[in-house]
């Protein structure tokens, strides 16, 4: 499928989640949900603790009963589905441990077939192949004789995505899949999903709490906020300060940077000169101190390359210094001489 499929696969309208039996003892965490997840999109689902975000996700998949409204997947709502004809349209990875006893990876991928196999669970050639491929895309080739008991929580992770996509769903649901994985294992699923919705076509919506993730990878937002949900491009929620409102609390979103800051006000200004990497880092470093980069200010931070290696000239305010480190330079703003 092409990289601008659009069509919708699971559409929420005017859902309502939550706990307890409607209508008298039903305790609604989110209300008046629209939303549609379309193919080859890329979601995430963000909010602060405790806002309704795994209850969505286990409510859109069917794991737990609707307080209102609808959740249709290709066009035909959930309520309509079979088990085993609901599970060939929507994967779900939660947080929850499994209980997988002694069963090996191998086998946890294979129970991802049961939508495809017969009544006797029997898996063909081809069923196979599909384990082998999503242990592959998983990076987890290498895990398939280990006891799921004893495998790690990002290796763990990994299977129980491999299982997911096993049964070769329509739309993919996650609920914080890159929460026990490492750098290498956090960009290897970021490549996985990019690869999945953008070259293969499947709707993808995931929970995170990885804000750079979101605003770097996510086509759509979804954010809860006060009960509900807002849809939209992350630079959209970014320019309009949804979500400064949503998530910052006493944190400052950086509408140019994109980044989460905390609250605290600069202690200083310095006038920063230089390019590329070196000046990008020199950046951060000043921001960390507390020093705000600011055309007028008077202290120059010049950004020099002495022997291929970087090196900072601090200057202005009567004093002159070098530094041959970042480290070295912020003591030298620190200083009060
Ligand atoms: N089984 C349950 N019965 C009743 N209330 C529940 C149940 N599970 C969760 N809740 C409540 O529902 C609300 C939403 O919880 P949920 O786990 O969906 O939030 P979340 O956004 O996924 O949070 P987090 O970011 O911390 O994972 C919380 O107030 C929580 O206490």
């Amino acid at each position: 499928m092409s990289r601008h499929t659009t069509a919708p696969v699971l559409v929420a309208d005017r859902v309502s989640v939550g706990y307890g039996r409607p209508p008298r003892h039903a305790r609604a965490v989110l209300t008046g949900i629209d939303a549609t997840l379309h193919a080859g999109e890329l979601a995430c689902l963000v909010g602060p603790n405790g806002a309704g975000k795994s209850t969505l996700l286990r409510s859109l998949a069917r794991f737990q009963p609707l307080l209102a409204g609808d959740v249709r997947v290709d066009g035909v709502s959930i309520a309509g589905y079979t088990a085993r004809d609901l599970a060939r349209k929507i994967a779900v990875v939660l947080t929850d441990r499994v209980a997988a006893g002694q069963l090996r990876a191998y086998d946890v991928v294979a129970l991802g077939r049961y939508p495809h196999t017969g009544w006797a669970g029997r898996l063909d050639r081809d069923d196979h192949a599909v384990v082998d491929r999503c242990l592959t895309d998983t990076g987890a080739t290498h895990l398939a004789d280990r006891p799921m008991s004893e495998l790690s929580d990002g290796e763990r992770q990994r299977i129980m995505i491999a299982r997911a996509l096993a049964q070769e769903p329509h739309a993919l649901l996650l609920d914080e899949p890159s929460a026990f994985l490492d750098v290498r294992g956090r960009l290897e699923l970021t490549t996985l999903l990019l690869s999945l919705t953008h070259d293969h076509g499947l709707a993808v919506l995931m929970s995170t709490h990885d804000l750079e993730h979101m605003m770097r990878h996510a086509d759509q937002v979804w954010l809860v906020t006060g009960g509900g949900l807002r849809v939209g491009a992350p630079e959209d929620l970014g320019l309009d300060g949804s979500l400064q409102r949503a998530l910052a609390g006493d944190a400052v979103f950086d509408p140019v940077t994109g980044a989460f800051q905390t609250g605290r006000r600069p202690t200083g200004r310095v006038r920063l000169i230089g390019d590329g990497a070196t000046m990008h880092w020199t950046r951060r470093a000043l921001d960390r101190a507390g020093y705000l980069a600011a055309d007028d200010a008077t202290i120059d931070v010049i950004c020099v390359s002495g022997n291929g290696q970087p090196a900072w000239l601090l200057r202005g305010d009567g004093r002159q210094h070098t530094a041959d480190s970042l480290a070295a330079l912020v003591a030298l703003l620190r200083r009060p001489d």
